[in-house]
């Protein structure tokens, strides 16, 4: 039988970080344009571009004006205000809503990372579908890296040599992630991606290569960065 691949991108929250003046209320950064269009639409249309991707489920928070217009005309792409407090508790309200069944395939992606390539996409649904687990985009931490002591001296310096950052797209079975979800908020744990409640779970998904270009628009300078990329 079909599994279904469905992705979920969580868009509901307020892009905090990325606001020049903290204390102005601007558009979301989800909203905000890149080469005239609003970073959301590039967001759903690099996930689009695997034709392996049934639908694209966007989450936005439940007063949000802005969905509709921000994806009018985008085929297989659907918005709904389910947006919740974190983003652990948007895509868990997101995997509620889309009725899937427990080995349907669920992807979700960061409406922040808009420049996804389509060759990253398709080696993780590659991987996954080929070994029948769950796994996520990450990159190979490529400088020295150093822990604190809470201010601002070194405490130490920490070894590399396994460590990656994590990205999005993040893939797993739609049962087991929203299990996965629900029992790590039971028990509120911080939840930062998908991966982290697997884990939690007791799996271990797999790693596989992402992309520079995948960077998360967080931080005021980013939009011009991702601009150029874009
Ligand atoms: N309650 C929340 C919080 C975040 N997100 C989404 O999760 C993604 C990654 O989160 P992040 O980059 O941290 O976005 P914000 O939470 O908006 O940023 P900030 O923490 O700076 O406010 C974004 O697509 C964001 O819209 C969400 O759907 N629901
Ligand atoms: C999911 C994520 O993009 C992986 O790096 C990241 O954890 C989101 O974190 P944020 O705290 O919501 O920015």
């Amino acid at each position: 039988m079909h599994k279904k691949l469905i992705a979920i991108v969580p868009a509901a929250g307020v892009g905090a970080r990325a606001q020049d003046d903290p204390s102005s209320a601007i558009l979301p950064k989800q909203y905000r344009l890149l080469k005239g269009q609003p970073m959301l639409r590039w967001a759903v249309q690099a996930l689009l571009a695997d034709s392996r991707i049934d639908e694209v489920r966007v989450a936005v928070a439940p007063d949000d004006p802005w969905a509709a217009q921000a994806l009018a005309g985008l085929p297989r792409t659907f918005w709904r205000p389910c947006g919740g407090p974190t983003r652990a508790d948007t895509v868990a309200a997101a995997l509620r809503d889309a009725g899937l069944d427990a080995d349907d395939w669920v992807l979700v992606h960061d409406a922040a990372r808009p420049g996804l390539p389509a060759s990253a996409l398709a080696r993780l649904i590659d991987l996954c579908l080929e070994k029948s687990a769950g796994g996520l985009l990450a990159q190979p931490v490529a400088d020295t890296v150093k822990r604190s002591a809470g201010d601002d001296t070194v405490a130490c310096s920490v070894s590399r040599s396994q460590l990656w950052l994590a990205q999005t797209p993040q893939m797993f079975p739609a049962g087991a992630l929203l299990q996965a979800l629900e029992a790590a908020a039971g028990i509120a744990a911080d939840i930062t991606d998908e991966a982290s409640a697997m884990e939690l779970a007791g799996h271990a998904p797999h790693l596989v290569a992402g992309s520079a270009r995948n960077f998360k628009v967080t931080w005021p300078e980013d939009f011009d960065l991702m601009d150029r990329w874009l």
